[in-house]
């Protein structure tokens, strides 16, 4: 609570309606106007979708499962994030992405509205990973609390109901799940839930290898689950985001690599907020044709 108390105020903006963190308006044309190359692979998500371990299956998936390959570099430098302006000296993530040799790997957490037109001028290939809303909400309110970049939370109630009215950074999980999914007609984009991970980590690998017109074999891609897997990414210093100094991330708190399980939201919803959260959710995903999973 104490170090909590000690947080400075975080600026927030919005961009189109979309509240998104203040230093990524004050940046938003550089941003906006970034420039896609054709052989990019653009990582896509709401926060907390379990992205970074998609980051990971990607690189090793492009570095043919060598894990001491994967090692060469922290997650967030080899896949920079490009809305994201991280506290000095690392470098921001459009500025980076500039400095990478092709084919890069990308991330973002924008929603489809707001991603930079250059991704579909140049066709770019995006994965996007969907976890359900609930378990979403559970994992993005431990990251309010430990991470510095982010306004803390005053408590889980709270955060709940800002989660459901979408007042979060990156705004609503609904338009952004709905958004992403609509422009599969017309974009290069491979959806993949993050249950289905977690049920089978290697089917949903297949299926990325697939996508990036990749040919691995068995073996190889047995590597890749076993480096990609959660205790593998809790223990390795390259994905644990262990290299950010606790002034930002504040590991006490709350791990980056924190459970890892689907149906963790039952753990911390009441009754009453299930009930509220399974009517809004109804009201608001009715007719999307997206079906998720809260338990296995
Ligand atoms: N390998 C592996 N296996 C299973 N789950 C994993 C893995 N790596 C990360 N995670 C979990 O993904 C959650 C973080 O999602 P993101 O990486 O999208 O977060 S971020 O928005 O980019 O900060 C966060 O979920 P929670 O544990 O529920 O908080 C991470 O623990």
């Amino acid at each position: 609570m104490a170090q909590e108390a000690q947080r400075i105020p975080v600026a927030m903006g919005h961009i189109e309606g979309v509240p998104l963190l203040g230093s990524t308006c004050d940046a938003w044309d550089s941003i906006y106007n970034f420039q896609a190359r054709g052989d990019d692979i653009l990582i896509t998500g709401f926060p907390k979708s379990g992205t970074t371990w998609m980051q990971e299956i990607v690189d090793l998936i492009l570095q043919e499962g060598d894990a001491q390959k994967g090692r060469r570099a922290p997650t967030y430098i080899k896949v920079p994030c490009i809305e994201l302006i991280p506290p000095k000296p690392r470098p921001i993530g459009v500025e980076l992405a500039q400095t990478m040799k092709s084919p890069r790997v990308l991330k973002t957490h924008l929603p489809i509205n707001l991603l930079p037109p250059s991704f579909w001028e140049k066709n770019v290939k995006a994965v996007y990973v969907a976890r359900n809303a609930k378990d979403c909400m559970v994992s993005y309110y431990y990251f309010h609390k430990m991470n510095k970049m982010l306004p803390p939370p005053r408590n889980l109630e709270n955060f709940f109901s800002a989660f459901l009215s979408g007042d979060v950074p990156w705004g609503s999980w609904f338009d952004h799940v709905i958004g992403w999914w609509k422009a599969m007609d017309k974009h290069q984009i491979l959806f993949i839930f993050y249950e289905d991970m977690i049920e089978d980590p290697m089917r949903e690998i297949r299926k990325v290898m697939k996508f990036l017109g990749k040919d691995l074999s068995d073996e190889v891609l047995e590597n890749i689950k076993y480096h990609t897997s959660f205790q593998a990414m809790k223990e390795n210093p390259m994905t644990n985001f262990s290299t950010v100094p606790n002034a930002v991330l504040e590991q006490t708190i709350s791990p980056f690599i924190r459970k890892g399980t689907v149906g963790d939201w039952r753990n911390h919803f009441t009754v009453a907020q299930n009930i509220i959260f399974d009517e809004e959710y109804k009201k608001k995903m009715e007719g999307s044709g997206l079906n998720f999973r809260t338990e296995l």
